[in-house]
């Protein structure tokens, strides 16, 4: 059996092939109740048609972008815009220009159209908006009316009515109600009023029953997708309104919206760049094209959905929701549903081995039936009379043969896997663990091994500089210090140099609020040293204008640092800044500041000596970073920040401590049997202090730099990859490298954490990701299969935990139906051979499979997880799904019903004392009653 499951009914639960999706499908394409089987599972028809007209939309914007673009610069020279009159409507709302005409604007990336309007400034005051303030709350409404809304059009929700409809599609329930009519039409006139109608009306009854449960579980189902559909597509933008800068929904950015774009973030509509630096975006999820596209002033086109590769900048927002090719292509993005877990698969696989024993049972029970019939009536030498009432016995035979087929089909399997995921997945919702893909419940109940990054998710992200470095002095910084810290130790000229390399080179903003609080947006890293800088009596805007920014390189983590160049007043030449991970920026200084704020070289013992105070900042678990500047004197062309010949300013320790409950987590891990290991950007020195304080470095354990793992051969990683618990200084490669060494050498099933863009490649491999909800970009989270909303790894365990309940309340589930299945197949099979009828009717039958695959199925997927599942090691990869103990189980519990019932059935009238003409009747009610008994007992 397991044989023909792995032929057949494996899917991968990451990306299925589309070929083995069809396997399945045509694996079980002859069964007998196609609409509750495929009820939950993708329709790949209409996928494939979504994803038809997703290619067409695709290849037309491809086409209007790459190949009309060249065109329109020869047809467009010289061509003035056309003269148009403004809708009455437009006029009214105090607007400029047309939503229509902004709308192709950006589509046909009309650079032309753009300068003849005034450039960006130009379409401001046209959608009347402020460059420097943004939208004007107030006027939100009015742009909607105009303008419309960013939202998507969505087909409308499935009433309940719908769903009752669809649920009394049922084959099982068809036929119960036939059976229901005949036994009404038949009871009355044989019984009459009303005792003829008692049977009748009991099936009709548990009809309702199931109709109801059915529909109130797929309707609300359908609302938790819903839900969680609007929760996964709701992004959060920054935008500048009122003047101020501030978070906002996607679904209320209107146009006129300046929105500030960073690393990682999915353009939230399509507009045109106000400013930025080395912004590039990639537009592959809109047109395909996999090539980066660098945004400035002569392209400053911005796609809605494209997603932001490196840089930052500002955009105006010039179309949004319907009117964007994205939301054109976000309506056939959820057609069809979603892809099949590998245990819906495999169970459907496991209905079907049964459905064709059951059908064997049921040719050979309706045989053995007939033979005996058509003996007897040899033996009364009737064989040459047939009467009508013969023909119904047949009939009935026929009809107990059907229904065996029909019981013998456990449909509530795959149903059953549906409804657990789905509850695992609202409990986790509740939990703060957003499930994007359901197959991950289920893989996370097998997890060994978990790569968790350390920033945010085991420490709090609550970054605060507690100890600084500067001019050969160590300091510690205290709650309470104020700007007089470094006021008599530290001359002016140094004091000042540091301040203007604080606020000049950050990618952070220090904004007021509506109540003139300060607030300080930006990365965790970068608030700390602001916030520091604020400590110090540094003025963030004095800073900034002291001198003006010609040129940003953004943070990434690959380069792991930060620059800026600016040009002093007064024609001073140009002043470079320069931030980042200690190590490398010591490399790329070669002269330090000293007390009088002169440059000097750095000696040799110096420098070693500034690495022992790095190594000892970190060794207390801090995040240390260096800053430097250098003066570039003369006409130095500002065309690139240097990158070495920097002077020293200072050192700082940024404090991030551990969160709570991390120990606990990790030992939940490793009692469970999930290896944990770290794998940060961050020094070594202070990846090993975190790594000590939560228990994942170990006396045997190693640690590595990323630059050390990348150099080695497969031999040596094979041999180091075991030992391995935390990895420091690590591009993302050496994260995706580490993964998928684990997961094809090693065999282990692989949950991997990530916030960054970076980690998307180890997130996309990984069996398992998952991204963090607050500090992760979009593009994290939209490769990652869960979203940890709280960022914390506690979150995690808890993932884990109910995929392993989900796994096993699914085993739990099918040892229950087998064993129905079989002690009814047997009984049944077994009476008619040697009584030559059923005791099993088909009715009752029929009934208690209904019962069983509804309510049943409800009632053991959505059991909660307890505390010994985490006591247990993880199911491994390609173990058998029913195993031993169960096959063990079912057998042992059908033998003793199957005794139970046998002995009720032969010797149940002795033992019960029946007699009279109504015996038989009630004895098959009681074994009945003793079967459905049996069934609830074994539940437990
Ligand atoms: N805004 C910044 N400007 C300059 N350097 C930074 C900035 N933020 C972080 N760094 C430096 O880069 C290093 C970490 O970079 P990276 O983004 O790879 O790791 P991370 O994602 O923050 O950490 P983890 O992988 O543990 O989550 C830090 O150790 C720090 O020295
Ligand atoms: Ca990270």
């Amino acid at each position: 059996m397991e044989n023909y499951l792995k032929k057949n009914f494996d899917v991968d639960p990451k990306r299925p092939s589309e070929e083995a999706l069809m396997r399945w499908r045509s694996a079980v394409r002859v069964v007998k109740n196609p609409r509750r089987r495929f009820r939950m599972v993708a329709d790949l028809a209409k996928r494939a048609e979504a994803e038809r007209k997703r290619k067409k939309l695709q290849e037309k914007l491809r086409v209007a972008l790459y190949v009309q673009k060249a065109a329109l610069h020869f047809i467009d020279a010289g061509s003035r815009p056309i003269e148009y009159k403004l809708s009455q409507e437009t006029l009214l709302a105090g607007y400029g220009i047309e939503p229509d005409e902004l709308e192709s604007i950006v589509r046909s990336h009309n650079s032309k159209a753009v300068e003849s309007r005034g450039g960006v400034e130009g379409l401001a005051r046209e959608v009347s908006v402020s460059l420097p303030d943004g939208v004007a709350s107030e006027e939100v409404s009015n742009r909607q009316n105009v303008y419309g809304f960013n939202r998507y059009a969505e087909k409308p929700a499935r009433s309940f009515w719908m769903f009752v409809w669809e649920a009394l599609h049922d084959l099982t329930l068809i036929i119960l109600m036939i059976c229901a009519a005949v036994s009404i039409g038949v009871g009355i006139p044989t019984e009459g009023w009303p005792d003829g109608v008692y049977d009748g009306l009991g099936i009709v009854l548990s009809i309702l029953l199931v109709v109801i449960v059915t529909a109130v579980s797929d309707y609300k189902q359908s609302l938790q997708f819903k839900a969680l559909d609007k929760e996964k597509k709701n992004l959060i933008v920054q935008v500048t309104r009122d003047g101020y800068r501030k978070k906002l929904s996607i679904y209320d950015l209107v146009v006129g919206d300046i929105v500030h774009l960073s690393i990682g973030d999915q353009v939230p509509a399509d507009g045109i760049l106000i400013s930025g630096y080395s912004l590039t975006i990639d537009e592959s999820s809109l047109s395909g094209e996999t090539e980066p596209v660098h945004i400035n002033r002569d392209r400053p086109f911005l796609l809605s959905g494209t997603k932001v590769q490196d840089g930052s900048g500002k955009m105006l927002v010039t179309s949004v929701g319907m009117r964007t090719e994205w939301g054109r292509l976000m309506v056939t993005l959820s057609e069809g549903g979603e892809d099949e877990t590998p245990l819906q698969v495999k169970l459907n696989g496991v209905a079907t081995v049964i459905g064709k024993i059951g059908l064997v049972f049921a040719v050979l029970t309706f045989l053995v039936l007939t033979l005996r019939f058509l003996v007897e009536k040899a033996q009364h030498h009737q064989i040459k009379h047939w009467s009508s009432i013969d023909a119904m016995k047949l009939l009935n035979y026929f009809a107990i043969a059907v229904t065996i087929v029909v019981v013998a089909v456990p449909e509530g399997l795959p149903l059953a896997v549906t409804l657990s995921l789905a509850f695992a997945m609202k409990k986790l919702m509740n939990d703060k663990a957003l499930v994007r893909h359901l197959s991950a419940c289920e893989t996370m109940g097998s997890a060994s091994c978990i790569c968790t990054d350390k920033t945010g998710t085991l420490t709090t992200n609550h970054m605060v500089v507690t100890k600084l470095w500067i001019c050969n002095e160590a300091k510690t910084i205290k709650s309470g210090d104020n700007e007089k810290l470094l006021k008599p130790s530290v001359s002016d000229a140094v004091f000042n140099i540091f301040l203007q390399s604080i606020f000049q080179n950050t990618g952070s903003e220090v904004v007021k609020d509506k109540d003139g609080r300060t607030n300080i947006l930006g990365t965790p890293t970068e608030r700390a040293i602001l916030e520091f800088g604020l400590i110090l009596g540094g003025d963030s805007t004095f800073h900034r204008e002291e001198s003006a920014i010609v040129k940003v390189e953004p943070f990434n983590s690959v380069k792991k640092r930060m620059s800026v160049l600016v040009s002093l007043p007064n024609n001073g030449g140009f002043r470079a800044f320069c931030k980042g991970a200690s190590e490398i920026i010591l490399n790329m200084c070669d002269k330090i500041i000293n007390v009088d704020g002169k440059a000097v070289p750095i000696s040799e013992e110096q420098r070693k000596n500034l690495t022992n105070v790095i190594n000892g900042f970190s060794s207390e678990a801090l995040r240390t970073l260096c800053l430097a500047f250098q003066d570039i004197k003369g006409n130095h062309k500002a065309e690139s920040i240097p990158e070495n010949n920097y002077t020293l300013i200072a050192v700082v320790g940024i404090k991030d401590p551990v969160r709570p409950g991390v120990r606990e987590a990790v030992e939940t891990c490793l009692a469970a049997g999930i290896t944990v290991r770290m794998v940060t950007g961050d020094n070594i020195h202070t990846a090993k202090a975190i790594a000590k304080e939560c228990g994942i470095l170990t006396d045997g354990g190693l640690a590595i730099e990323g630059t050390d793992f990348r150099s080695k051969n497969p031999q040596e990683m094979q041999e180091l990859i075991p030992k391995l618990q935390v990895m420091a200084r690590s591009s993302p490669t050496d994260k995706y490298i580490l993964v998928t060494q684990l997961r094809n050498v090693f065999k282990e099933v692989v949950a991997v954490t990530g916030n960054g863009t970076n980690d998307a490649p180890a997130l996309h491999e990984a069996d398992i990701g998952l991204a963090m909800g607050i500090a992760g970009t979009e593009v994290a989270k939209e490769n990652a299969d869960v979203i940890i909303m709280d960022d914390n790894f506690t979150t995690i365990v808890t993932v884990a935990r109910w995929g392993r309940s989900v796994y096993i309340n699914i085993q739990k589930f099918v040892q229950f139906q087998l064993t129905v299945n079989i002690v009814a197949l047997v009984i049944n099979f077994v009476a008619a051979c040697i009584t030559g009828s059923a005791p099993l009717t088909a009715v009752q039958l029929l009934w208690v499979n209904m019962i069983m695959d509804t309510l049943g199925a409800l009632a053991l997927a959505t059991e909660p997880p307890h505390e010994g599942l985490m006591q247990r090691p993880p199911i491994g990869r390609n173990v058998h799904f029913i195993t031993v103990t169960m096959w063990r189980n079912i057998i042992g519990q059908s033998i003793y019903q199957i005794i139970v019932l046998g002995v009720l059935t032969f010797c149940g009238k002795k033992i019960l004392k029946l007699s009279g003409p109504n015996a038989t009747l009630i004895l098959n009610t009681f074994i009945f009653n003793s079967f459905v008994f049996c069934q609830v007992m074994f539940t437990d």
